[in-house]
């Protein structure tokens, strides 16, 4: 069985059909692109798949190591629980408080928490906290943002904060990590750089990843599979090349971007 498997799902807002009976499947390991042009559905399907709306109609099966688990419905903070992490199209962080301090939130979710034992500072909560100030600082390293640490989240550059909202997502321990738009607002030198990390995250960490992106040069370099929507509909789905060359992907592309890069 696929890690993930999305059959017939649909969402409803009114009378508008965001997303009409899609059905995508994502192996173990694999790196999947979904794009299409702006309003075909694909921040809606992200929402299904976390539990921000539940579906109209569909199923959402995840399946990590045989423990299967329908997601469809499910409350956001079980699906993450479940394995499944994510960023968003529009920066969600704590702009407030430093970088380190951010992935530490994203952290203490997954730790058991004792309110006494916190208050008191007595051991087990001291090496808890410890342990996760280590981990977090090892995912800032990785997401280049080490140096950074100490930093308040609004002092970081838009691609630092991009950087440190999937440092967030890692901080869930997710098998499945959905990225919306990861490359949004970078420039050519920093979505290169991301283009490289997000391919060694998935080599170092065994992830499997679903990625939704507007920058045509990351979608055809990392993906090994793309699939396409239009209209809440899947329109396509293949190889790079093979989405490239569709006649249904280049006319709903008419006066967009081509995917072409
Ligand atoms: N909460 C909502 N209530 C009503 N309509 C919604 C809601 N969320 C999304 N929609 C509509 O669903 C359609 C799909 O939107 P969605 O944001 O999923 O598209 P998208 O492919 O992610 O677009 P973009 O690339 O511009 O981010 C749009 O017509 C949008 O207006």
């Amino acid at each position: 069985m696929s890690l993930l498997e999305v059959s017939k799902l649909t969402r409803n807002f009114g009378g508008l059909t965001a997303v009409f009976e899609a059905n995508l499947h994502l192996d173990k390991g694999e790196l999947i692109g979904l794009i299409g042009p702006n309003g075909a559905g694909k921040t809606t399907l992200f929402n299904l798949l976390t539990g921000v709306y539940p579906p109209s109609a569909g199923t959402i099966t995840l399946d990590i190591d045989g423990t299967t688990t329908s997601l469809g419905g499910k409350a956001p903070h079980r699906i993450c629980a479940a394995g499944v992490g994510r960023t968003f199209q529009n920066i969600r962080l704590f702009k407030d408080l430093t970088v380190l301090e951010n992935v530490m939130i994203a952290l203490q979710q997954n730790v058991p928490y004792n309110l006494f034992a916190s208050l008191l500072h007595i051991p087990p909560y001291a090496a808890s906290e410890r342990r996760i100030r280590e981990e977090s600082q090892e995912l800032l390293d990785l997401m280049r943002l080490g140096g950074k640490a100490k930093e308040l989240a609004r002092n970081l550059s838009y691609g630092e904060q991009r950087h440190l909202e999937i440092a967030r997502a890692l901080a869930t321990h997710p098998s499945l990590l959905l990225l919306d738009e990861p490359a949004a607002g970078m420039n050519p030198a920093e979505t290169a750089e991301l283009t490289g990390l997000i391919a060694e995250l998935r080599r170092d960490f065994g992830l499997t990843i679903l990625l939704i992106e507007h920058d045509m040069s990351l979608v055809m370099k990392i993906c090994e599979r793309i699939y396409v929507l239009d209209h809440g509909i899947v329109i396509a789905s293949g190889t790079p090349d093979e989405v490239r060359n569709n006649p249904k992907v280049i006319e709903a592309y008419l006066g967009e971007e081509a995917p072409s890069a």
